[in-house]
């Protein structure tokens, strides 16, 4: 699995904070034996973040690209506009489910506008910024990027469960 993550922190791109999200992810990930090819902080900017996300689909054609802050309502939020530009097709449950799972520890989840969805073959899956907000995703999201990354690569078996 070839990885890239994706901080959007206006902050964490001039250094003022410890980019301890994008951290967490990429730890989670290695630890699964997943390649993180790229790993970068961009400030929230829609046309830089556009132009990464194309480059990291369309020239290195990675399986997976998570990214992290950005999704809110703050005016400079602007991950999600960025990714809806760029999709082919939107996979509205991946963040249904991410919202899902996050009303359980704070109503606060609604604030979160991420999507997921594909262009060409990659997956991409905006997440929100805050790292405790990640640990108490990933680790139940990390099945569904796993079942999902092996039909996108077209796995022929078929899910139907008993
Ligand atoms: N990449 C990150 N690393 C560490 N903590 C983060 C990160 N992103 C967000 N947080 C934490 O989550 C909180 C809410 O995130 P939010 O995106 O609203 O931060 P912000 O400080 O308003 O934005 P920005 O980082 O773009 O300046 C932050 O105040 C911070 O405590
Ligand atoms: N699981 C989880 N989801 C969460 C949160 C959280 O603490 N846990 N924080 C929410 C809050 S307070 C905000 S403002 C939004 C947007 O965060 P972002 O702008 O950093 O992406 O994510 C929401 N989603």
């Amino acid at each position: 699995m070839r990885c890239g993550i994706l901080t959007l922190s206006d902050k964490g791109a001039k250094r003022e904070r410890e980019d301890l999200s994008g951290e967490y992810l990429k730890k989670f990930l290695e630890e699964r034996g997943w390649e993180v090819c790229f790993y970068q902080i961009l400030p929230d900017e829609k046309d830089k973040i556009i132009a990464l996300l194309k480059s990291w689909c369309d020239d290195f054609e990675l399986d997976l690209i998570l990214t992290t802050g950005g999704t809110g309502v703050h005016p400079r939020d602007v991950t999600p506009e960025a990714t809806k530009d760029i999709l082919d097709k939107e996979i509205p449950g991946i963040a249904e489910y991410i919202r899902y799972i996050s009303f359980s520890k704070t109503p606060r989840a609604a604030l979160s506008r991420g999507l997921s969805g594909l262009r060409k073959k990659t997956l991409i899956i905006n997440l929100p910024g805050s790292p405790r907000a990640l640990k108490e995703i990933m680790p139940s999201l990390i099945g569904i990027i796993e079942h999902g990354v092996s039909k996108i690569k077209g796995d022929p078996s078929e899910c139907a469960r008993d």
